[in-house]
């Protein structure tokens, strides 16, 4: 037996609030009485699509801090070892010299991880020892990537046979049945047991939010699955038709709210699938930012699952430094 098989309604009753209070009400009341104002969401959501401008020298140092929450990310049918191989070298140098920083503020640039297929995590070990000292750690995506439609033996299996073969994070995706027909318990045993597959591995649970029906349903699975011990939970595979969106963020940083309000714990949170430009990326931050705080923005914390995106961050980067460096010297020779 892979996994302990608990039962929602006897897991919350002991838990503690924030301040170290005994929560009264059990998780199963929290679960049925989650609720979300759409509206509302829709609405707070809008205010984050127009934080700009931002002054340039904070735009630089904000970029250069969410290269550090990429999980750089690459998922194709046709990776090979050379694609694999491109995408560690990107990892580890992910930028030239930005000239406005001092040069060891540089050597610091690198991304979270790499995020790959199963099948090519050995090919992310070997490049990575081929391009530095310090390899970043590999993410595989597992349990029945990307649909879940996969039986549970398989997938825990899957989930153990890439730690086993060198994945420290591993990036599941949940059985979108489950959410859309309400079977809490259900779900609350499949992550759990393949939580306890990945025995440690930090685990990184996608709801798959396209395909879960409502903002309120992605409010109660975000809370089962933390609950059944999952260490980051994750919006999408990039492979739904609708992928990372910002209402659905704010519902996931709320329940991730409610959860450490109850119990204490920390559990990050990893916006993923369609994330392309740094404008994007400014907005996820600063969603971030308001909804869980400073605390949340370190790589243990928040992640960004892209594929695509690094090119576009960089290229801003660029722009910055210029701007920067042409404000710098009209300063001094005034
Ligand atoms: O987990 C990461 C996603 O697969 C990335 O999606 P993307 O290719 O749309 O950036």
């Amino acid at each position: 037996m892979l996994g302990r098989n608990i039962k929602l309604e006897n897991i919350m009753n002991d838990l503690k609030v924030g301040d170290g209070a005994k929560e009264q009400r059990p998780f199963e009341y929290l679960l049925k009485s989650a609720y979300v104002n759409d509206n509302s969401v829709h609405a707070d959501a809008v205010k984050l699509k127009a934080p700009f401008p931002i002054d340039p020298e904070d735009e630089l140092r904000i970029l250069l801090q969410s290269i550090g929450f990429l999980d750089l990310t690459s998922l194709s049918a046709d990776d090979t070892y050379a694609t694999i191989s491109k995408l560690c070298c990107s990892a580890v140098k992910p930028v030239h010299d930005v000239k406005s920083l001092a040069g060891d503020e540089n050597v610091e640039i690198r991304t979270a991880s790499v995020c790959v297929y199963p099948n090519r995590i050995q090919d992310a070990a070997k490049a990575m020892s081929l391009y530095t000292s310090k390899p970043l750690p590999i993410a595989a995506v597992a349990g029945g990537f990307p649909s879940g439609q996969y039986p549970l033996l398989t997938r825990a299996a899957e989930v153990a046979w890439c730690v086993e073969h060198g994945a420290s994070e591993i990036d599941i995706v949940v059985d979108r049945s489950l959410v859309l027909l309400r079977k809490w318990g259900e779900l609350h045993k499949e992550v759990n047991t393949m939580v306890v597959a990945g025995k440690g591995a930090k685990i990184k649970v996608i709801l798959a939010v396209g395909e879960c029906g409502s903002l309120e349903n992605i409010l109660r699975a975000s809370l089962v699955c933390m609950d059944a011990g999952a260490h980051f939970i994750k919006t999408s595979t990039g492979k739904e038709v609708v992928n990372a969106t910002l209402p659905v963020g704010i519902v996931m940083c709320r329940a991730i709210k409610i959860f450490y309000s109850r119990t204490g714990k920390k559990v990050g949170f990893k916006p993923a699938g369609g994330i392309r430009t740094y404008q994007d990326v400014l907005e996820w931050v600063l969603l971030i930012k308001k909804e869980l705080g400073n605390d949340w923005l370190s790589p243990s914390l928040f992640r960004i699952g892209a594929s695509s995106v690094l090119a576009s961050i960089v290229k801003r980067i660029a722009v910055l430094d210029n701007q920067i460096q042409e404000s710098r010297k009209s300063e001094t020779t005034k």
